[in-house]
């Protein structure tokens, strides 16, 4: 966000080496019987923009629940701008967009906006905040006449409203259509170039690639690969390869080979080149089929075979 009160914020980005504004040691947050997340360490630094890459239930929501100070973990510690995500003099320096939110229908988008600015010592001039996100001119609309989008957009200008040096969004593009994503995208851009540190997550890789220098991959409870965009790219592009065939030779760029059923499946970075060497290499296969794997299968398949990716 631009505006006066920029200049104050600490922890600009590329600060090498800066205490981390949220951490997560060994973290375990049981929901009864179910482990959401399974021992779960990590550090988000200034500056960072963190996308946080899963399927439906990995743990993402209750990452960003702990870090905000909405949950606690079983075991672990979690800590938020150096001290307890409990305090509330921590949680005035962040700002959240949960996965939903239920805005009062009858008050207007001004008087929520005044409401949540009114619990932080700065805010963002009123105004300015909602042009950022395309709702200029509606301070007197009532919300519940927006539309599902135009309230998905507020709910996520609210994390913004007291000029944080740290916001959560929880699939913060969530029923909105292409325009409307992309102008969000712009202004989640435009906060963390103004030395803003952002975590967001997203089922779609695509998401965070537009917006995310560093993604964290989470599958089952537990990170199964952090690391830059082009890295976790490079992962989600493998396939299965299968066929019925006898013995086969060495061939290149296969990650994992299983038998079963009379089939051979094979797992490659490059699904191109494996049948290109399969057919010069003259063996008699038959059956061929190459299919994507989900981006939690290609890890889950990768890490259970020995080393973590990325
Ligand atoms: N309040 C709760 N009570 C019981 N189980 C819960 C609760 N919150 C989360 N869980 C379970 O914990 C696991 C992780 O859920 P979480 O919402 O953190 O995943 P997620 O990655 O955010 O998923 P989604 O993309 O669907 O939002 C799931 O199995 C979920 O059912």
């Amino acid at each position: 966000m631009t505006g006066p009160t920029t200049e104050t914020r600490p922890g600009r980005a590329g600060e090498a080496g800066a205490e981390p504004l949220a951490r997560a040691v060994e973290v375990t947050r049981r929901y009864g019987d179910v482990v959401a997340l399974d021992r779960v360490s990590l550090d988000v630094r200034p500056g960072e923009l963190v996308g946080l890459l899963g399927p439906n239930g990995a743990g993402k929501s209750t990452l960003i629940n702990l870090f905000s100070g909405l949950r606690r973990p079983t075991s672990g510690r979690v800590e938020l701008l150096g001290g307890s995500p409990a305090d509330p003099v921590r949680r005035r320096g962040i700002g959240v967009t949960p996965q939903e939110t239920g805005l009062p229908a009858t008050l207007r988008v001004g008087e929520i906006v005044d409401f949540a600015a009114a619990h932080y010592p700065r805010s963002l001039e009123r105004g300015a905040l909602l042009e950022r996100f395309g709702l200029s001119g509606m301070e007197r609309r009532q919300v519940g006449g927006l539309s599902g989008g135009q309230r998905r957009r507020l709910a996520v200008a609210l994390a913004f409203a007291g000029d944080p040096r740290l916001v959560f969004l929880d699939e913060p593009t969530t029923g909105l259509d292409v325009e409307a994503r992309r102008s969000l995208w712009d202004a989640v851009r435009e906060f963390h170039a103004d030395g803003g540190t952002v975590v967001l997550t997203s089922h779609y890789l695509e998401e965070i690639e537009a917006l995310a220098q560093r993604v964290v991959v989470i599958g089952q409870g537990r990170i199964l690969a952090d690391g830059t965009t082009d890295q976790v790219r490079g992962i989600a592009g493998v396939r299965h390869v299968t066929l019925v065939c006898d013995d086969l030779p060495e061939l290149p760029g296969v990650l994992r080979t299983e038998r079963a059923d009379g089939l051979t499946r094979l797992l490659t970075s490059d699904a191109d080149a494996l049948v290109r060497a399969l057919v010069r290499a003259d063996v008699p296969f038959s059956g061929l089929e190459i299919r994507p794997t989900s981006l939690e299968e290609a890890f889950l398949t990768i890490t259970s075979g020995g080393s973590r990716a990325a």
